[in-house]
């Protein structure tokens, strides 16, 4: 039987572990706080994050790393973005030699501009073919309701993913197909939290459809420009990882950083903004390491500019319209 940790207690980590273990595997979820780990090992319910869903008895949980790591053969982080560096380089020691590392976190790492698969890379000393993601239209709240989805696994090693595939693979509930192109995939879910932002201001501003979609074409724009730039396959971003989970967090009340960017919209201060937001919205802290990537690379992204304003410079979003509604007009070419 192959055997799963899965580090992060949270909405993502806990519903990924849920589907892995009724797939037929064994899971163990690590988490920092005791009455929490108590509550998935002894009750099968996390009610913290996940209230209401009855968990699989079978999904076990501990707080000790190097229990959850014994024998693993895929080791699952979901942990918040910032976060995983530092944590990473405590459980590293009991990391199985073998194991493949597997992010399904979507962040951009703040000073270093490392997407999460390059992080896993440098501290757990891991070659490429070790390390995979999982990313697509995924709201845990759906998926954890059983609902069904697809995502996206994505290694440069087509065996490794084909792996992680068949372990996740739960039909008629979640479906995931491969993909080698690891940068664009990670790409795709960091941007897209940007991305929903910025639609989620406008939302808050009361306007319309109309400024949706137009935020979330250009989005996928400014998304398929750095991506291009990384050396990412273009044709990812009109996939799962791309145009499926901007559309899925741009719409979705369920989006935290929709959700995050309305609050923002309706006038709320941003220390209220970050006093009702409960779970990680990544897009807050990774709109600036976005923004400084894409300067690295010589990438415009006027919509990334002023989510940063916005969120983290005090510029007003009506402020942010005006500025992206006077831009030069141009030709419209995708990606360009
Ligand atoms: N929730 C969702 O619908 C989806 C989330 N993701 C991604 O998954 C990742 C995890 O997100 P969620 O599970 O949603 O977050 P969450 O906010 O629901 O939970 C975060 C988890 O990380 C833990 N945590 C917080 N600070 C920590 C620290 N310093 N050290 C160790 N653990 C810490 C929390 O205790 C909690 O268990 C994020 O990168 C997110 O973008 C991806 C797809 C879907
Ligand atoms: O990544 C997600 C859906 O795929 C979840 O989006 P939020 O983090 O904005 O809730």
């Amino acid at each position: 039987m192959t055997k799963a940790a899965v580090f992060g207690t949270g909405s993502w980590g806990t519903t990924f572990a849920m589907l892995l273990a009724e797939a037929g595997n064994e899971v163990m979820l690590w988490g920092r706080r005791q009455e929490l780990v108590d509550a998935i090992d002894r009750d099968h319910v996390n009610p913290d994050y996940l209230p209401g869903v009855p968990l699989p008895p079978s999904l076990r949980a501990t707080t000790d790393p190097g229990r959850a790591l014994a024998g693993a053969d895929f080791v699952v982080l979901a942990v918040p973005s910032q976060r995983l560096r530092a944590n990473l380089a405590a459980w590293k020691p009991s990391i199985p030699p073998h194991a493949v590392l597997v992010s399904l976190m979507k962040g951009v790492e703040l000073g270093t501009t490392k997407r999460m698969s390059e992080v896993i890379r440098e501290v757990a000393e891991v070659p490429d073919e070790r390390v995979a993601v999982v990313s697509g239209p995924n709201l845990a709240m759906e998926i954890a309701h059983r609902q069904p989805a697809a995502t996206v696994v994505a290694c440069t090693d087509e065996s490794v993913a084909e792996r992680l595939q068949a372990i996740c693979h739960l039909p008629p509930w979640f479906r995931p197909y491969t993909n080698p192109d690891v940068v664009g995939v990670e790409l795709g879910g960091a941007v897209k939290n940007v991305i929903a932002l910025a639609v989620g201001v406008s939302a808050g501003m009361g306007m319309g459809d109309n400024v949706s979609a137009m935020l979330i074409t250009r989005g996928l724009a400014e998304i398929s420009r750095l991506g291009a730039a990384l050396g990412a396959d273009p044709h990812t971003f009109a996939g799962l990882a791309g145009m499926g989970d901007l559309v899925a967090t741009c719409t979705s009340p369920l989006s935290r950083n929709r959700t995050f960017g309305e609050n923002l919209g309706r006038g709320m201060t941003l220390d209220e903004v970050v006093a009702a937001t409960r779970q990680t919205a990544e897009g807050v802290k990774s709109c600036e390491s976005v923004l400084e990537l894409a300067r690295k690379h010589d990438v415009e992204m006027p919509i990334t500019e002023v989510v940063v304003g916005v969120v983290h410079d005090g510029m007003s979003p009506a402020e942010a319209g005006m500025l992206l509604m006077s831009r030069s007009p141009k030709p419209e070419r995708y990606g360009l």
